[in-house]
């Protein structure tokens, strides 16, 4: 059987262990990601995506359970593994072509061929132009491209992406998907993307993971066959919309209600 390219067995994750208020944010979770598969991780807020997404990035440790990556056991960030944040954090001082390859600095690449991998990878994003410009010269669609193509210098054979488009408006999120879609395949990397949007998830998807309310555990497992490039329009994408809807709000009614008990509770105590 081929090696799965993340592996997440049984992970708990318990932030301030040591104080008064321990926080479960994450309960027993297992689930594997295949080699070039493009799964989104879909939740209410809080219950622990983020985390999951840090954990695997080598950012945070594990309270309990195990995370592999190509049957390695992950002890902290790698190469191997890029991670692409909501807003994305270039250097406003350097140019894109040394935001681009500044890893490929780190691990010892000199100034020529350092500009010739920026190019290459620059022309992919569709930013072949403007490897002299600075940051706060771009649009945050092109900032996130920028973001994209950095990661993908490092030659990752796993991307993940806390909810990279939330902040664009409509019509740069659609280009960004159709975009990151053409990385994806060019890549062959694995993808491990959180979104919000259920079309988004759709629209994007492999496999679309939906998390419970916090203490986060795998509710469903949802594999997407339909054919890309996905139409809202078609009654199998309206299919998947409504049984996403219908898991994530029994599960943001929950979240919703534990809320509400947790400030009453502060509130009497
Ligand atoms: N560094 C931290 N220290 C303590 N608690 C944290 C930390 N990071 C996250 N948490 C808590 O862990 C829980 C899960 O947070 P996380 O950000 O992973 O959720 P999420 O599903 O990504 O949420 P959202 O969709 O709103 O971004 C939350 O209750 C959050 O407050």
């Amino acid at each position: 059987m081929a090696v799965p390219a993340v592996s997440c067995h049984q992970v708990s994750k318990v932030w301030n262990p040591d104080s008064a208020s321990p926080l479960l944010a994450l309960d027993d979770l297992s689930f594997e990601v295949e080699r070039g598969e493009f799964i989104v991780l879909l939740g209410p807020s809080g219950c622990g995506k983020s985390t999951l997404l840090y954990m695997i990035a080598g950012l945070e440790s594990t309270s309990s359970g195990t995370i592999e990556c190509d049957k390695l056991p992950v002890t902290g960030p790698d190469s191997d593994r890029g991670m692409i944040f909501q807003e994305a954090s270039l250097y406003p001082w350097l140019t894109l072509s040394d935001n681009v390859t500044f890893g490929l600095g780190l691990r010892g690449m000199g100034p020529g061929l350092r500009r010739e991998a920026a190019s290459k990878i620059m022309k992919k994003v569709g930013l072949g132009d403007m490897l002299d410009k600075r940051p706060d010269e771009l649009s945050g669609g092109m900032r996130q491209r920028v973001a994209v193509a950095r990661a993908l210098a490092m030659q990752p054979k796993v991307l993940m992406m806390d909810e990279p488009f939330a902040a664009l408006d409509v019509q740069t999120r659609t280009k960004m998907q159709d975009f990151l879609l053409q990385i994806w395949r060019d890549s062959g990397a694995s993808i491990i993307l959180v979104t919000h949007s259920i079309d988004e998830a759709i629209s994007l998807a492999d496999r679309i993971i939906v998390f419970t309310s916090r203490p986060g555990r795998v509710k469903k497992d949802i594999r997407v066959d339909l054919e890309r490039p996905r139409s809202p329009r078609d009654p199998a994408f309206h299919a998947l919309q409504d049984e996403l809807s219908e898991l994530l709000a029994d599960e943001v009614d929950r979240a919703f209600a534990d809320q509400q008990r947790s400030e009453t509770g502060s509130h009497t105590a």
